[in-house]
C-alpha cells in the first residue's frame, strides 16, 4: 500500500516510509492510497473472530508489502494480548471497554502496533527520536509502548497542568529510553511543537525524527480493529439487529477517522456520534459548514481538551470533502463539565456502572441521539476512571479504586523538564543527546 499527503497527491510514500517519517514535509497526513473492502464472509466469520484474526485481516492490505504475512501475524499476537470486552450497561446502549490494556487506554492498541513497526524498520545505524505530544493518554501509552526499545528514544511533550496526576506519572517516572518535556502551554501548542521540529532543517539533519501520535499511520491505523470487534460482539448478542451508532469521545479525532475508515471498508456502521467536551470544533462544523479551531479550553475530559484536531483532514478525505456526505454519517455532540459529571453520577446511582468523563460524553450523547437515529448504540469508554481518581472522586464523593497497572506508581519519582512554549529552546533540547530518563 502507497500512502499519500492529504496536501499532495504526488507526493506518495511506502507504509515503512510513512510510519518512519510520521509525517509528510508538506504538512499534510499521510492517507492510503487505496481503501480496500472486506468481503461478506469476513463479516460472516467476524463475531467469532479473536481480536489478533481480525487485526490481521484488517490490517494486512495497509501494511503489504513492508511487513510479511508472518511477522503481521507475530505482531498482532504481542499486540493484542488484553481483553476489549462489550458491556451493555442499559437496554440498547453498550460500552466498549478500551481500557484493559498496560496503561488503561485505548492508546495502548496503536501504540503497542507502532512500536513493532518501527523496530521492525528502525536502522541500527540511525536511532529515531519519537516525538509525541499528549493531552494525557497518549504519552503514556507510548511510553510504555516503546519503553527499552534498542536505538529509539521517546519525548512526551505535555500542558504541564493539562493531564492528571496519574497520566503524568505514567510518562514521566519511566526513565530508561523516555524523557519528558513539560509545556507552559496547551495540547495544541504541543502537537504545534513536535509538527514544526519535523519541518525544521537542521534538526531533521541531526535527529531522525518520528512521530507517535495518531497523525502516524502505525498509530492510527489499527484503532480500526476495535471497531470491527465492537460489531463482532454487538451482532453476537443481537443477530437479527441491523443498524448500530457508534458514539466516539474525540479530541485529536485519530479514533473517529480510524472508525469511518473502517466503515469504508464495510463494516455496517450506520451512524457515528463526534462527541466532543467544550472543545466542540468538530459538532460547530457539522451544524454550520465552518471549519474553525479555536484555543482549547480546560474541562474535566482533559484528553479531548483540543481546539485543532489534527486528524480533521483525514476525515475529509474519506468524505471527499463533502460536508452533506459527512453530516448524513456523523452527529455531532458535546456537553460541558456539568453535564459530564451530572451524567457520572447519574449511570453510577441508575446502572452501578463508572464511567470515566470521555466515556460519559459518549454515553450522554447516545441518550440524547438515540431516540432521533432509532438504533441502538454503543460507546467508547476510552480510559479507566481511575486515571482521573481526583476529578472522579470529588464527582462521587467516594474513594475509586486503582487497577494494579496504576497502583506500580503511587510514590514514584517524576523527572520532566519544563519549559516555556517557544520553538527555539524546544528544538535546543532535542538536539542534545539522550541521558537516561532526560534529553
Ligand atoms: N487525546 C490525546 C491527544 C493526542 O491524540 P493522538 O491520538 O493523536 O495521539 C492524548 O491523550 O494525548
Amino acid at each position: 500500500m502507497n500512502y499519500y499527503s492529504t496536501n499532495d497527491y504526488a507526493a506518495q510514500m511506502s507504509f515503512k516510509e510513512a510510519v518512519i517519517k510520521g509525517l509528510p514535509k508538506d504538512k499534510g497526513l499521510f492517507f492510503p492510497h487505496e481503501i480496500p473492502t472486506l468481503g461478506e464472509d469476513f463479516f460472516e466469520s467476524l463475531p467469532s473472530l479473536s481480536l489478533p484474526e481480525i487485526a490481521f485481516e484488517v490490517l494486512q492490505p495497509y501494511v503489504t508489502p513492508d511487513i510479511t504475512p508472518e511477522d503481521l501475524r507475530k505482531i498482532c499476537g504481542e499486540v493484542f494480548t488484553f481483553q476489549i470486552p462489550l458491556v451493555e450497561v442499559e437496554k440498547d446502549v453498550y460500552a466498549l471497554e478500551l481500557f484493559h490494556g498496560p496503561t488503561c487506554a485505548f492508546k495502548d492498541v496503536g501504540a503497542r502496533f507502532m512500536s513493532r513497526c518501527l523496530q521492525a524498520f528502525a536502522e541500527p545505524d540511525r536511532p529515531v527520536t519519537v516525538l509525541v505530544a499528549t493531552s494525557g493518554d497518549t504519552g503514556s501509552a507510548v511510553a510504555n509502548g516503546f519503553l527499552g526499545l534498542e536505538n529509539i528514544d521517546v519525548v512526551v511533550v505535555y500542558p504541564q497542568f493539562g493531564v492528571s496526576e496519574i497520566q503524568e506519572m505514567q510518562f514521566t517516572t519511566l526513565g530508561q529510553n523516555t524523557s519528558a518535556v513539560g509545556i507552559e502551554g496547551t495540547f495544541d501548542d504541543c502537537q504545534t511543537l513536535v509538527k514544526q521540529a519535523f519541518s525544521d532543517e537542521d534538526l531533521n539533519q541531526k535527529k531522525n525524527l518520528s512521530s507517535a501520535n495518531s497523525i502516524n499511520v502505525a498509530r492510527w491505523l489499527p484503532q480500526m480493529v476495535y471497531f470491527f470487534h465492537a460489531w463482532g460482539q454487538w451482532k453476537k448478542l443481537n443477530p437479527d439487529a441491523a443498524e448500530i451508532t457508534i458514539s466516539v469521545p474525540s479530541g485529536n479525532f485519530g479514533n473517529l477517522a480510524a472508525g469511518l475508515l473502517a466503515r469504508q471498508m464495510g463494516l455496517p456502521i450506520t451512524y457515528f456520534v463526534a462527541a466532543t467536551n467544550r472543545n466542540r470544533i468538530v459538532p460547530n462544523y457539522l451544524e454550520t459548514g465552518e471549519y474553525a479551531p479555536a484555543p482549547s479550553v480546560a474541562t474535566i475530559a482533559n484528553a479531548m481538551d483540543v481546539g485543532n484536531p489534527n486528524n480533521f483532514p483525514r476525515i475529509q478525505e474519506l468524505f471527499r470533502h463533502e460536508l452533506e456526505a459527512m453530516q448524513q454519517v456523523v452527529k455531532g455532540f458535546w456537553a460541558d463539565d456539568e453535564e459530564i459529571k451530572g451524567t457520572i453520577k447519574l449511570v453510577h446511582q441508575e446502572n452501578g456502572y463508572l464511567l470515566d468523563p470521555h466515556g460519559a460524553i459518549g454515553y450522554l450523547s447516545l441518550r440524547q441521539l438515540l431516540p432521533e437515529l432509532k438504533t441502538p448504540g454503543i460507546f467508547l469508554e476510552t480510559a479507566h476512571p481511575a486515571k482521573f481518581k481526583e476529578s472522579m472522586e470529588k464527582v462521587l464523593g467516594q474513594e475509586i479504586e486503582l487497577p494494579e497497572q496504576l497502583k506500580v506508581f503511587q510514590g514514584r519519582q517524576k523527572q520532566v523538564t519544563d519549559m516555556p512554549n517557544d520553538f527555539a529552546g524546544f528544538k535546543l533540547l532535542l538536539m542534545q543527546e539522550h541521558k537516561e530518563g532526560t534529553l
